[in-house]
């Protein structure tokens, strides 16, 4: 398949040049230039600028680099294939070894990729995002957080520390680029299923921008990774000789959101125009900042309400799988387990489609919801009950309060059994073959929580024991199952990355000064309508990952065009709010994809 790609890369590449980039082309297949303010080794010691032994000679001589490189150029199709010869050749020598030495392995040739050469890198995610998205994206980035001090050779992103109080509005000026438009921001608190790993988190926002670079097109010139280190309440971390950040507990309270609201104000001072994507926050401060800045900044939660649209998109799917109109979702009987700012998320805004599509309120919609934690099913006679988790606490009347999943499932004989918990392997078999006597004629079991290891369940588990009729959603991959019937069991990514790239590049070209609930509620109505409903009854209810630049396109569209409705438009560069407001359903899609960056060697032009 990979030579295929690069068989065909010549035309794919002057194709994309005609249809893809911010940059401008000066005829179809020729790209437009490119300034850069360096010369000689600063130039090929500068990945945004880089091109190997690429650059033409010509360039070599305009830009001091001749005698810097070897003398023969080698042309970008041959960097290519040298590159996936040498991935492949790895591949093959590592089988057998174990699979986190593998795949930090891959990482690492991947990352040495990235920081010498941005455009090879990210034509090779791109052109091959299936076989990378695992390996830069979940579930091996856990695996990079969590060995990240020992794996650090070279920053990346902006760090901003406890100890930057007072500081952050000149620092936020040490960035080299003029311009950002996208940052991913967290704190290290909550990363994936793997707990507090402090300023190790940072490969989170490394991994999630990659993802808008590739699926989204974001320049990555103008992507900004940011790490607030308030310390860590990680006892090894802290322990640890070689851990690089804060050695001290976490701050809280006031202490802890003086230091976010220094860096928002510091960042949307020097880019106004930026999107902030708040990523892996503990579910309080998740809820409290969202709640603080999403009506004064351009910002959202990716797992608060980029996991909520994805989730509402496969629910509503399961409906369809069924065979059954939409209006059936109003009598679904969903139980979530995990109570925390993912699950949360998800029930709140599936609640609230139930409310909409039935007329009727939210207290009464969240009828066919239950709620499970650590402490069991959610109910109202539970002491010292979370203000968040009020709204959906049961009548212990109906289930005991702490009752297990088992007996939640074995009760209630729900439709859809949906995990955001981060405890791996707890849909056992115990609670996957009580998921038999569901009420659906197409049971659907949802192992959201990441990495791999903390997925409620594995893919074969789910077939093997709640049944091959069931369709199945996890938030890292797993592969198809073959059932025994003779079929395909297909495994859908429920992964909030077919959703916040679109988010963020339908803000993004709009120029909305927030993103508001229309916004997000656009974005997952169209992820939920992208699937034909043949592949829907297949159990296919999200699209293949290679086609994830097309989904994030009309995700782009439908959140900017929901944003004209909103009336918060302020236009992006040359496009003014009145030229986004006359737009059809497809000019705003191409106006999107026109302004997709793609990866190509443009001729560089010095300036001083
Ligand atoms: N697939 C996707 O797109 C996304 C997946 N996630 C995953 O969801 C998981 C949870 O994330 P957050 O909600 O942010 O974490 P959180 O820490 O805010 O919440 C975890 C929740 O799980 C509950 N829980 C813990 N142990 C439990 C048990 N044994 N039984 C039942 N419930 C239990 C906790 O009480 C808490 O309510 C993580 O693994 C994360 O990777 C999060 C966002 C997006
Ligand atoms: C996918 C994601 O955002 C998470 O697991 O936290
Ligand atoms: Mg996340």
């Amino acid at each position: 398949m990979m030579w295929r790609n690069i068989a065909g890369f010549s035309k794919a590449a002057a194709a994309a040049a005609r249809t893809h980039g911010s940059r401008r082309y000066l005829s179809s297949a020729i790209p437009g230039p490119c300034i850069v303010h360096k010369r000689g080794a600063d130039i090929l010691h500068d990945p945004w600028f880089n091109k190997d032994t690429g650059f033409p000679l010509t360039e070599r001589d305009r830009l001091g680099l001749r005698g810097l490189l070897p003398p023969r150029v080698i042309s970008f199709e041959q960097q290519y294939a040298r590159f996936i010869e040498s991935f492949r050749s790895l591949e093959r020598n590592t089988q057998g070894q174990p699979d986190n030495v593998v795949s930090l392995a891959k990482w690492r040739i991947l990352n040495r990729l990235h920081d010498r050469n941005e455009t090879l890198y990210y034509r090779v995610l791109i052109d091959n995002i299936k076989d990378f998205a695992p390996i830069i994206y979940t579930p091996t980035v856990g695996l990079v957080c969590q060995n990240y001090s020992g794996l650090y050779r070279r920053p990346r992103g902006m760090y901003f520390s406890a100890k930057d109080k007072g500081e952050m509005m000149s620092m936020i000026y040490n960035w080299p680029a003029h311009q950002v438009d996208m940052i991913v921001i967290t704190d290290g608190s909550r990363i994936l299923g793997l707990g507090d790993l402090g300023v190790q988190g940072i490969g989170i926002p490394i991994g999630k921008l990659d993802m808008y670079v590739a699926s989204a097109g974001i320049n990555p010139q103008r992507v900004l990774p940011i790490m607030l280190d308030v310390g860590t309440n990680n006892q090894k971390l802290l322990q640890n000789p070689l851990y690089l950040g804060l050695r001290q507990p976490r701050l809280e309270g006031e202490e802890y959101l003086e230091i976010v609201d220094e860096f928002m104000e510091a960042a949307f001072t020097r880019w106004p125009k930026a999107v902030v994507q708040f990523e892996d926050f503990q579910a309080k401060w998740a809820f409290e900042t969202l709640d603080r800045y999403r009506k004064k900044f351009c910002m959202f939660n990716d797992d608060v309400q980029g996991t909520a649209g994805v989730a509402l998109a496969g629910l509503l799917g399961t409906v369809r799988a069924q065979g059954r109109p939409l209006s059936d979702f109003v009598n679904q009987k969903i139980v979530v387990v995990g109570a925390g700012s993912a699950g949360l998320g998800v029930t709140k805004t599936a609640v609230q489609a139930v409310a909409r599509m039935a007329g009727i309120s939210f207290a009464e919609a969240t009828k066919n919801f239950y709620l499970i934690d650590k402490d069991g099913l959610v109910t109202t006679e539970r002491s010292k009950l979370d203000p968040a988790v009020v709204p959906f606490a049961k009548n212990p009347a109906e289930i005991r309060e702490g009752a297990s999943i088992v007996e939640v499932v074995k009760t209630v004989r729900p439709h859809v059994l949906l995990g955001l918990s981060g405890v791996g392997g707890i849909f056992n078999e115990e609670v996957l073959k009580a998921m038999r006597e569901s009420d659906s004629c197409k049971p659907a079991i949802f192992a959201m929580s990441n990495p791999t290891l903390n997925a409620e369940c594995t893919a074969a588990d789910a077939f093997k024991h709640a049944g091959e009729n069931i369709v199945f959603g996890s938030g890292s991959p797993f592969e198809n199952v073959q059932l025994e019937n003779g079929s395909v069991g297909h495994v859908n990514q429920a992964n909030n990355m077919y959703l916040f790239p679109g988010i963020g590049l339908g803000t993004l070209l709009s120029g909305a000064r927030i993103v508001t609930d229309g916004m997000l509620l656009a974005a997952a109505e169209c992820l939920a309508s992208y699937m034909t409903d043949e592949e829907v009854q297949k159990g296919i209810l999200y699209p293949s990952i290679n086609n994830i630049r097309h989904i994030t396109a009309e995700v782009g569209a439908a959140v900017l065009r929901a944003a004209v409705t909103d009336d918060i438009v302020e236009g992006h560069g040359d496009v003014g709010p009145r030229d986004l407001s006359h737009m059809s359903k497809e000019e705003t899609v191409d106006y999107i994809t026109r302004n997709m960056w793609f990866p190509i060697y443009s001729p560089l032009v010095h300036e001083k």
